[in-house]
Parts: structure tokens; sequence; C-alpha cells
């Protein structure tokens, strides 16, 4: 585990305390350099609230923010080294991709020449260069997505924020943008919060999961670890999900740590393929009947009870969450070291490249 502690001077070192009326937000956030977290959490947990702090357009009732070792308090947002790409992008409509790039530049002091070359830069790594004279309002909106943030990596921040950055897609430009995405921010050299109601966004973009809830951090850590301990009921169904990594070849994505997986998607190239826990069968001999391609031999590791099922963390051949009805798990005998049969149609797995 990488030392989070920015005491070096490096990255983002924040405890924010914001009163509105009656709700309070207080939460601590530290984070270095290359860090990409996304802050998780129900309706009015405090997440936008947040992330407006964080960008300077709420003031903080008490606590602190420092990026890089600077106190940011005091400083207008404007003059933050802070890139923000809202939810629905608030692209200038009547500038130019270019120049909607170009803005943060030149309002930073760069002569008008020099920011539309950065702009022109930011743009072709964007892969949006025959864009560049277009106004947002001919832009899909995966092309919009992308301007917004070349926009905001414009004035190199040294902290990202992006408000539910794919809210505003279809689901199919989603996919595309979210595997897109992820590889801007893995080449991100500083900071990145977002702030997503999508678990399958926040664990696909980010390296650790903020929890908040009713204002407070209720659990923070690797989206693998948190999916496999949630410590809420919030949690549970939120990051219920088991996500893997691999190649895909057709309807088989072959895990990089693990066996195949057959899914319904048909894909090639580096891939993940998710499935919820619930998606998961169990059986204690192995099935016979059963037409589930992808069949797993599991031990149960633990157990967790959350309203009226169990989680079971299950270790093997491939380790996944499953989540079984009570009934079903005391018929099941489950208990750990308990060995079982786990199946999953191909149909509940989803496949999206990586
Ligand atoms: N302008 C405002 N004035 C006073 N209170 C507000 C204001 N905006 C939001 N709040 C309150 O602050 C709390 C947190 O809201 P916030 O928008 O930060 O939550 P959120 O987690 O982003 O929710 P959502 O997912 O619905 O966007 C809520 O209880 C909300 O009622």
């Amino acid at each position: 585990m990488t030392d989070r502690d920015p005491t070096h001077d490096e990255g983002l070192d924040a405890h924010l305390v914001v009163d509105r009326d009656t709700f309070r937000l207080d939460i601590a956030l530290q984070a270095i350099p290359g860090d990409v977290i996304a802050l998780l959490g129900p309706n009015g947990a405090g997440k936008t609230t947040a992330l407006r702090a964080l960008a300077g357009l709420l003031p903080l009732t008490r606590g602190h923010l420092r990026l890089d070792g600077t106190e940011l308090a005091r400083t207008p947002p404007e003059s933050r080294p802070v890139g923000v790409v809202f939810q629905d992008y608030l692209l200038f409509p009547h500038l130019t991709a270019l120049d909607n790039v170009a803005f943060g530049p030149r309002c930073r002091g760069a002569t008008k020449a020099e920011a539309r070359a950065q702009a022109s830069d930011w743009l072709n790594r964007m892969g949006l260069a025959q864009h560049s004279g277009t106004k947002p309002r001919h832009l899909s909106g995966g092309q919009a997505q992308r301007v917004a943030l070349a926009r905001a990596l414009a004035i190199h921040p040294r902290l990202l924020l992006l408000d539910e950055p794919l809210a505003a897609l279809d689901a199919r430009t989603r996919l595309e943008v979210r595997a897109r995405l992820r590889r801007h921010l893995a080449g991100f050299e500083a900071v990145a919060v977002l702030v997503t109601h999508d678990p399958l966004d926040a664990m696909v973009l980010a390296d650790r999961l903020v929890v908040v809830e009713d204002g407070r951090i209720v659990q923070q850590g690797a989206p693998a670890d948190i999916a496999r301990h949630p410590r809420t009921d919030y949690i549970a169904q939120l990051v219920g999900l088991n996500l893997y990594r691999g190649r895909a070849e057709g309807h088989t994505v072959r895990l990089d740590a693990g066996p195949a997986i057959t899914t319904t998607e048909h894909l090639s190239g580096p891939a993940f393929v998710a499935f919820p826990p619930g998606a998961v069968t169990l059986y204690r001999d192995r099935p016979t009947g059963s037409s589930a391609r992808n069949l797993w031999r599991c031990e149960v590791a633990g157990l967790e009870t959350h309203g009226d099922q169990i989680r079971a963390d299950l270790t093997g051949e491939l380790p996944l969450a499953a989540d079984v009805t009570t009934v079903a798990a005391a018929e099941l005998d489950l208990h750990p070291g308990a060995s079982v049969w786990a199946t999953v149609k191909a149909t509940q797995t989803h496949a999206y490249p990586a």
C-alpha cells in the first residue's frame, strides 16, 4: 500500500467542514499525486458539497485544504491549480472546442497564440483534432466530455475534479468514454477526485473509493476490498459487483489471474468482466443439470449478513462475492471453510473494453 500521507508537500491534504443549513459535511481526504479517488454516496450525502468545497466554490466553515503544501482556502477559485469537469460539461456555447480549451491558459497569462497552441495539443491528445473548430452544440456527448476534460487539463491542474463525468451520456457512449477516461486518468500525474453514483464508474476509474453517507465518510479503500467487506447496507448494494480484468476473445474473457469467464458480449483485447453477487448460484455438490458455462469450485472464506441477505466471500479458482438468502445459506450449510460450487450465467455477466 502506498504511503498516502502527503506530509512531503505533495498531493492533497484536506479536512472539509461545510455547514449548509441543517446539513454538515465533515470529511478528511488525503491523496498523493497519481491517486484517483471516487466519492460515492446516496442522494444528499454531501458529495457535490465536497467537490464544490474542493473547487473553492463553497467556503469551508472549518478545516483546511492544502494542495502540494499550499493552503488554498484563501486563493480565489480561478487562481487555484484545480481543473473541474462539471456534470453537464458547461462548455462555452459560443466558443469553438479549441477556444473552450484555450480559455484556461489564456486566463492564466498565456498569449492568444500560446493558448491556442496548447489547446490544439490537448485536443490532439483527446483524439479531437478534427473537431477543434466545432461549437459545443455540434459535438456528441462523448466529444463534449473530452473537450471538457481537455479544458480542465489544459491548466495543468494539481487537482482534477470530475462531477458525475459520465452521467450525461447514453449507455453505449458511456462504455467507450469510460474506457477512454480511465486511460487518461491512469496517465494523470496529479490528484483526481470524482463524484459518481455509479459503482461501475467508480470501480473502473478509481484506485480508492471514499463512501460518504450523511456528510461523513463511512468507508474507504480499494474497490475490491470494499466490495468484499461492505460496512453498510448502502455500500453492500452499491458496490455489489465482482470485477475482473483479462483478455477477451469472442465470448470468452481469459482472466489475468484465474480462469476464463463466458459472456454474452463479443469482444477482443483487454477487457473487464463484472457481475453482481446476486447473479451467483451456489451448490454444495457439483451441479449436473445446470447449463451455466461458468462453473467454479470455491471455498467460503467469510460470511456477512446484510438485511435478509448473506454475502459469502469465496476463494478458490475465482475469488468472488455471492449473495444468498438466509434460507439458502442455511440449506447449503454455508460456513467458513465449506466448499461450494458457484455458477454464473453468461447473460448475467457484463464485459467491456479495458
Ligand atoms: N444550496 C443549498 N443550501 C442549503 N443546503 C443545501 C444546498 N444544496 C444542498 N444542500 C443540502 O446539503 C446536503 C448535501 O447535498 P449534496 O448536493 O452535497 O449531496 P450529494 O451527495 O451530492 O447528493 P446528490 O447525489 O443528490 O447530488 C443535502 O442535505 C442538501 O439538502
